[in-house]
């Protein structure tokens, strides 16, 4: 399995935002995507999530299993800014229709909530959490379904030191199992020995 970026060109609004990014990422391995506001890293991570057409080049996903995992899209979560939850749904309600959603179970409902370290908010309207809990929750979302490639766009905004400590710890531990971060980032995210890639942008 890998992730491949060949001469990778994206444009919003019908005016370029980069090209000719190329990149590879192999199992076990992370690319941290930095660079200033507006040069495209959450422009990249949508085209390689298929939220978005590349204006030029290509996105390649070569895999083992073809079958189980037949796109990019396909083989990956992808966290953005927005945290795709229903607010009037309960924290394990929410996760419990995103694991059927995407099938591939991997935590149940209860130990990814436990993994990010909040059961006293399982049962309480999405909508009541605090911005960093909204969050966890988020990435709980990435624990309850098996996916090897997480595109993960500011992941840490709004989390305090120690959920920090506790992300890395889990983007870590999908790493060792083989799977795939390609994350854009502000922050430093506490993984060694990762890729890294700068945007320049060109507006
Ligand atoms: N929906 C849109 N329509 C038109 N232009 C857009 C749209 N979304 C983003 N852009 C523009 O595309 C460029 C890249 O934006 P993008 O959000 O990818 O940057 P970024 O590197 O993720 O920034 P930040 O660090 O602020 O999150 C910016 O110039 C932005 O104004």
């Amino acid at each position: 399995m890998r992730l491949i970026a060949e001469k990778l060109g994206g444009e919003r609004g019908g005016e370029p935002v980069f090209d000719d990014i190329n990149f590879q990422v192999e199992p076990g391995e992370g690319l941290i995507v930095t660079g200033a506001n507006g040069s495209g890293k959450s422009t990249l991570l949508r085209i390689v999530a298929g939220l978005l057409p590349a204006s030029s080049g290509a996105i390649r996903f070569e895999a083992a299993d073809a079958e189980e995992f037949p796109s990019v899209a396909a083989a990956s979560h992808y966290l953005g800014h927005g945290n795709a939850m229903k607010t009037a749904l309960s924290v394990e309600e929410n996760l419990k229709f995103w694991q059927e959603f995407h099938g591939s179970t991997h935590l149940g409902i209860d130990e990814a909530i436990e993994m990010v370290g909040l059961p006293e908010v399982a049962s309480l309207p999405y909508g009541y959490l605090s911005t960093g809990q909204k969050r966890r929750i988020s990435i709980a979302k990435l624990l309850v379904s098996y996916r090897p490639i997480w595109l993960l766009d500011e992941p840490t905004a709004g989390l305090d030191k120690a959920s920090e400590t506790q992300f890395a710890a889990l983007m870590r531990a999908h790493l060792d199992d083989g799977g795939i971060i390609v994350a854009a980032t502000h922050i430093p995210l506490g993984l060694e020995g990762v890729q890294h890639l700068t945007m320049t942008g060109q507006r």
